[in-house]
């Protein structure tokens, strides 16, 4: 039960028509707060979405893994003043359980590679598609649900593994018909500030602490900033040495702020290169502001963000060499990214580049006597073992209905089962592209292979 402020808050949130049902003791038509229904228009639209998501994770030999929507709450406890940790959807099951529904897909991908344990053959390229979750209290409207999109490389220490990740995001960008003129994606690395926090002489048991708080810096008044490093026991010289540290935009003063030969610059200068050979060095900005809000990062970081700079972050990713380690398992560096279902369709809908896609089938059967009922059966039934989408129209319809229906479903072919033609062993069938029809014979496969057409 809510109490009485929350329920009138929640009563004042709902719409007219939702508080008209509700008075009538009728169930909320909308789904839960903060969650998204997928009818049709919106299904086929996300149908397409993953379809690209899965392509590119074909073309580059990934392989699917999944695992459930729920998980143990341990997975997200972190301690690191993660907002992905803090709202958390997590509730004690009917076992005495802690659960939560994932808010990430990367705890679940290492707890399955460490239950593999040496049965897993590395490098493993692990991809999936999965609905996550927070629970943010519904101060700012957002949303509490997404599915993200996750490619994973475990085994490989070299940014090789980042390059072929980058690879694959702008491959997927590119087929949606997006280039580096609409999205930039920011580089950095963490072993930048882990060089400051050296210098400073700041614990590295911080690390994680500190990184998630340099993420806030660009969304955070800066007083706010400061607080924050205050009330971690960062003194305010380290502090602003730290945020100093974020104001780097090329290879070359990374090199003079960190010197010649560290690997944060080493990794950086190949990672460019790679890109570079590959095409998509067009796409990259080094930045040293990014950070990326999970702990577990350890050095290169990236993020995905139009041009324009209008929209939140399209996707982002990094390397996390130890968080398997944290696991209890078997140390392994490992690299991957989120891709979100949300802000690319936002980016794509301002370019113009949503795809059309409306219900289409090839062919609609309909019986014009429910004697012939078996038949039409039949004919839709080998039809689709031909390979044939097929529209059985299941009742006795006005022929009026029939030819507005042709038209919802966008069908090539009217195939209508009636008594005249059938006593000669024809169905009629209008070709609704080019405007004209036929009697087409069904006594043999053969004669009938006009018919049955193959894809
Ligand atoms: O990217 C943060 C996040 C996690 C779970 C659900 C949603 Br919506 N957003």
């Amino acid at each position: 039960t809510q109490t009485t402020a929350a329920a009138v808050a929640s009563q004042e949130r709902k719409s007219g028509a939702s508080k008209a049902r509700e008075s009538k003791g009728l169930i909320d038509l909308n789904p839960p707060k903060g969650t998204r229904d997928f009818p049709p228009d919106e299904a086929r639209l996300r149908q397409w979405l993953f379809g690209e998501f899965e392509a590119v994770s074909r073309l580059f030999g990934f392989q699917l893994f999944d695992a459930p929507v729920l998980e143990s709450e341990e997975l997200y406890v972190r301690k690191s003043g993660e907002e992905i940790s803090d709202q958390l959807f997590n509730f004690e099951d009917k076992g005495g359980r802690r659960v939560a529904l994932r808010p990430e897909l990367t705890p679940s991908l290492a707890r399955l590679v460490l239950k593999q344990g040496k049965q897993l053959s590395l490098p493993a390229k692990w991809y999936t598609i999965g609905q996550c979750w927070r629970y943010e209290r519904m101060t700012r409207g957002r949303r509490r649900e997404h599915y993200q999109w996750n490619m994973d490389i475990i085994g490989v220490a070299g940014v090789e593994a980042e390059a072929e990740l980058l690879a694959a995001i702008t491959m997927f960008l590119e087929r949606l018909g997006l280039s580096a003129e609409d999205v930039a994606i920011k580089v950095s690395s963490r072993k930048v500030l882990q060089a400051v926090m050296q210098r400073y002489g700041i614990p590295d048991d911080m690390f994680g602490q500190v990184c998630v708080l340099v993420d806030k810096i660009e969304k955070l008044p800066m007083e706010k900033v400061e607080e924050e490093f205050g009330a971690l026991g960062v003194p305010a010289e380290a502090a602003q040495g730290i945020i100093g540290a974020t104001t780097i935009s090329s290879l070359a003063e990374l090199e003079a702020f960190l010197g010649a030969g560290h690997e944060a610059v080493a990794d950086l200068k190949r990672l460019f290169e790679l890109a570079e050979a590959t095409g998509y060095g067009d796409y990259l900005v080094l930045d040293t502001s990014i950070s990326r809000g999970l702990a577990y990062y350890t050095s290169t970081v990236f993020e995905g963000r139009d041009r324009k700079g209008e929209l939140r972050a399209i996707f982002g990713g990094g390397r996390y060499d130890k968080l398997l380690g944290t696991f209890g398992g078997e140390q392994q560096p490992c690299a991957g990214f989120g891709f979100g279902d949300a802000v690319i369709v936002e980016l794509l809908r301002d370019k113009g580049l949503l795809p059309e896609i409306p219900h289409q089938v090839d062919d609609v059967v309909v019986v014009m006597d429910e004697q012939l009922r078996p038949q039409a059966n039949r004919i839709a039934h080998k039809l689709r073992q031909s390979g044939r989408v097929v529209d059985l129209v299941l009742e006795s319809k006005k022929m009026k209905w029939v030819f507005k229906h042709v038209e919802r479903c966008h069908a090539a072919r009217l195939i209508l089962v009636a008594p005249d033609e059938w006593a000669k062993g024809t169905v009629r069938v209008k070709d609704l592209a080019q405007r004209s029809e036929e009697d087409v014979s069904v006594l043999t496969e053969m004669r009938a292979a006009k018919l049955f057409i193959c894809k």
